[in-house]
């Protein structure tokens, strides 16, 4: 007798098969998230070759999974797409000096996309970030809970692991993000880090600590430099991104409504619209629930103010025109 709920199958289409992408494949697949896995990269033999060293980590494992290079016509009945064409961040190379190649990469991308019927979620990894995420929900007709970037999850991962340091606390048990730019711009909003459900100040106090004694600027130059200092030593960044996408499409998967810093096209949270930065979101099976917009010290919103301002200066070079659903 025929099951009358069919399983379904997880269906990824991975945009650029580089270092990124294959290591988001890799996640993917130790974590069993999605059963196919498609590849669309300008350098079809690369991609071919990585679906070969995938399929023998899957042979590997004893694992079974349908991965292949394909076309944009793949995309139709994809559960998810994950951007990450371009290429690697170079070292003393800002995230934002990368935007005029990477425009070049996206204007490639999107009509294929939207041209597919794709009514999935879109994940955005490509830098910069909050750009790359703002042309995506310009171009592609989704709704903003549907096309959003990792943003400052990434960073976010990187502080906790700093605090971590510092406090000597598991980072799974440091509730810690940041917000604004995926950039030189993001800040850390310092009123909201909290251990266990204590705040970071009453930890410290009962650990005989003063809260003088995390420097937040140490802090915050410290998450700066992760990224710089990680791209100077080998040349990319590729692991923690793609245990962040992984993590994201977790969330979704499993309906968690899990509280996590995206990128996301703003209207009117913090007093923006027009562009997409990185705020806290809800995220369940629908993509994102919830963009919240939380409480921030002056200086706080000054920092969020002045990433904002940042990240709209370059959205008005390569996106003069206000959105369609605005
Ligand atoms: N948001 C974040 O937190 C992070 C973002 N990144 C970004 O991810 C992107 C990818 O980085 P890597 O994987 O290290 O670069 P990579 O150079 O290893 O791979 C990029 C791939 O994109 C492909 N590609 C280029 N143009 C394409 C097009 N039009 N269509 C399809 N594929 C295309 C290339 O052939 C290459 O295989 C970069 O923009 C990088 O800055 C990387 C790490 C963290
Ligand atoms: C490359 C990049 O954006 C990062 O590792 O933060």
């Amino acid at each position: 007798m025929p099951i009358e709920k069919p399983f379904q199958t997880r269906k990824v289409v991975i945009i650029g098969a580089g270092r990124v992408g294959s290591h988001v494949a890799l996640c993917l697949m130790f974590r069993h998230l999605v059963n196919e896995i498609v590849f669309l990269d300008v350098n079809r033999e690369a991609a071919e070759a990585q679906v070969m060293d995938l399929e023998d980590l899957a042979s590997g494992m004893g694992d079974s999974f349908n991965i292949h290079v394909g076309d944009y016509a793949d995309c139709a009945d994809a559960h998810f797409i994950v951007l990450t064409a371009g290429r690697s961040r170079r070292p003393g190379e800002t995230r934002l000096d990368m935007l005029g190649g990477t425009m070049k990469v996206l204007e490639g991308i999107v009509g294929p996309v939207r041209d597919s019927g794709f009514n999935g979620i879109v994940l955005s990894v490509s830098n910069p970030a909050d750009i790359v995420t703002e042309y995506l929900y310009r171009n592609l007709g989704l709704p903003r809970e549907h096309v959003f970037g990792t943003g400052t999850a990434l960073d976010s991962v990187r502080l906790r692991r700093i605090l971590s340091g510092i406090i000597d606390v598991d980072a799974k048990q440091i509730q810690a993000f940041c917000m604004g730019e995926h950039g030189d711009s993001s800040f850390i909003p310092t009123s909201h880090v909290t251990v266990g459900s204590i705040t970071l100040r009453e930890y410290l106090a009962m650990n005989h600590h003063s809260n003088s004694n995390i420097d937040f600027d140490d802090v915050k130059r410290m998450v700066k430099e992760s990224g710089s200092k990680i791209v100077g030593g080998k040349g990319c960044t590729e692991f923690g991104i793609a245990s962040v996408v992984a993590e994201i499409i977790t969330a979704i998967l499993h309906n968690e409504k899990r509280m996590l810093p995206l990128s996301v096209h703003l209207e009117g949270e913090y007093g923006e619209s027009g562009i997409s930065a990185g705020t806290p979101c809800i995220v369940g099976s629908n993509g994102i629930d919830a963009v919240l917009e939380i409480d921030l010290s002056y200086d706080e919103r000054r920092a969020m103010r002045n990433s904002c301002s940042i990240i709209r200066g370059y959205v008005d070079q390569v996106m003069p025109e206000v959105p369609a659903q605005e």
